[in-house]
């Protein structure tokens, strides 16, 4: 499913399983969106209370007790059948840690069946672009961490992996609004079985640590990315399509003083839960359309995150709960979260590119064509040797000769033949007039302005004063001859 343009960002909750579900807290309504929470007054503070305060979140869909093949169905096919036709695209799973972010992304190894999305996203990508015979598909993946602010390539000990540059890894801003991230590397995938090797290489590298909510809680972000091209076999055209898929399982945030994190694991949860709170206040601001500034750059995440968060790409986030009374103010902050990503707007648009080197191939057949028309043209109207290439020195020198003569008066006629190289020449002359014209004005124009660069051809205004010439004949010539000798 491609998002309409200003339609905004799709946002799902997912709940991991757990024997004591706070039914009477967490209340799923049966329109399947709308997620009402209820909270006790001064909980916190231990005082008995029956009052409770309510909530209520309004999302696109609730993921509550369902397979990881039904997570994939609702969260993740749209967006990646959408990479394939050119739109970039993000799945990204939000929420404390412990809810189940990396089983919804990468699902348990253990069992086929509990593959979660990135596998099955791979899956896809291959599969279709097997079935997509009249496409020409070349896929790359890269595997980025972030841990405690540092870029990490988790698939720099692949083999053949060129390796980070002297100016080490940094995330760059492209034209366009895009970023990418130097020193990041690439690798060409051709099947299923080598993105899944990949895959396995990079969770091999992740940095995981254990605290009292989660014994294997990763504690950095990772973000995998499927770029993809692609071109068309049948259409000989210079336009080709690309795309970035990106799979994001962010750390959780934590309540230090619940998971009792000490040493390197609290240093990990202060790093983690900074960046989380970044991340909040770019989507805040992404979200208030009045607001001209977000502040990407405050974190390497946000930063790397520039052009997944909306706008040029169909993002979809999961919001993941952990559905226990003890976790209801982590329930509260993640659905605020996502009912404010639910207000970031979307604009994809198809990645379309045109091949420069096919491009001036196929201008220049176009021309060859033209020529040839031109010529059949000209023979239907009796101007057999009208010529459109640069004249040769012998005909320029007889050209001048005879008009020379003719100025003179010691020759009468012009005849046909001859008619046409002046023809011939004058067209040349319109077209080096013209060129040394365009460039005039964009000189004076560069000493004033930044120029931009726009095809305001004078083109049109040549093959004005050349049917002026034809129309006129042998006297317009004689003056166009005159004013350029
Ligand atoms: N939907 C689910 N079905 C079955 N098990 C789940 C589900 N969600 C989470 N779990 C289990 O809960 C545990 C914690 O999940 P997971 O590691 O995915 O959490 P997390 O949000 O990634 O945590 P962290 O932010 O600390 O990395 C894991 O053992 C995982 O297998």
């Amino acid at each position: 499913m491609i998002a309409h343009p200003g339609s905004e960002v799709r946002v799902l909750i997912r709940s991991r399983p757990t024997a004591n579900f706070a039914q009477e807290l967490i209340e799923y309504l049966p329109d399947g969106q709308t997620v009402s929470v209820h909270q006790r007054k001064d909980s916190r503070k231990g005082v008995v209370n029956n009052q409770l305060s309510s909530w209520s979140f309004r999302l696109d869909g609730v993921l509550h007790d369902v397979s990881q093949e039904e997570v994939y169905g609702r969260v993740g096919r749209g967006v990646v059948l959408g990479a394939l036709e050119g739109y970039n695209g993000t799945v990204m799973c939000f929420g404390q840690t412990g809810a189940g972010k990396t089983y919804t992304m990468t699902g348990a190894t253990e069992n086929y069946k509990q593959r979660g999305i990135i596998p099955r996203a791979l899956q896809e990508v291959f599969h279709e672009v097997e079935q997509r015979s009249d496409h020409a598909f070349s896929v790359h993946l890269s595997f980025l961490e972030i841990y405690n602010e540092t870029l990490v390539d988790l698939l720099a000990s692949v083999r053949g992996c060129p390796g980070v540059g002297p100016g080490g890894m940094a995330v760059v801003e492209e034209a366009g609004g895009g970023v990418s991230v130097r020193g990041l590397s690439l690798h060409p995938v051709h099947s299923e079985e080598a993105a899944l090797n990949l895959l396995f290489e990079g969770e091999m590298n992740r940095i995981i640590g254990a605290h009292a909510l989660n014994k294997n809680s990763s504690r950095s972000h990772c973000i995998l990315t499927v770029h993809i091209e692609s071109r068309s076999r049948t259409l000989s055209d210079a336009k080709y399509v690309t795309s970035k898929l990106n799979l994001v399982d962010l750390a959780g945030s934590e309540r230090l003083g619940k998971t009792g994190s000490e040493g390197q694991v609290l240093k990990e949860a202060m790093y983690i839960n900074k960046s989380l709170s970044f991340l909040e206040q770019a989507i805040l601001a992404l979200a208030d359309r009045r607001r001209d500034h977000v502040p990407f750059r405050q974190t390497k995440l946000t930063h790397a995150l520039k052009d997944s968060l909306g706008g040029n790409c169909n993002t979809v986030l999961v919001a993941n709960i952990y559905g226990e009374a003890s976790q209801i103010e982590e329930t509260l902050s993640t659905l605020r979260f996502a009912s404010r990503m639910k207000c970031v707007q979307m604009d994809p648009v198809v990645n379309e590119h045109t091949d420069p080197v096919l491009q001036v191939r196929k201008l220049e057949k176009e021309i060859q064509l033209l020529k040839q028309e031109l010529s059949i043209h000209n023979t239907l109207a009796n101007r057999m040797g009208m010529s459109y290439d640069t004249l040769s020195e012998t005909q320029v020198a007889e050209i001048q000769s005879q008009v020379r003569r003719y100025l003179e008066g010691s020759l009468d006629e012009i005849n046909d033949q001859f008619m046409l190289l002046v023809l011939s020449s004058v067209w040349h002359m319109c077209c080096v007039l013209n060129r040394q014209q365009e460039q005039k004005v964009k000189a004076q124009l560069c000493q004033n302005y930044t120029l931009v660069e726009k095809a305001q051809s004078t083109a049109g205004s040549t093959a004005a004063k050349v049917s002026l010439c034809l129309m006129l004949g042998p006297v317009a010539i004689k003056m166009v001859l005159l004013q350029t000798s």
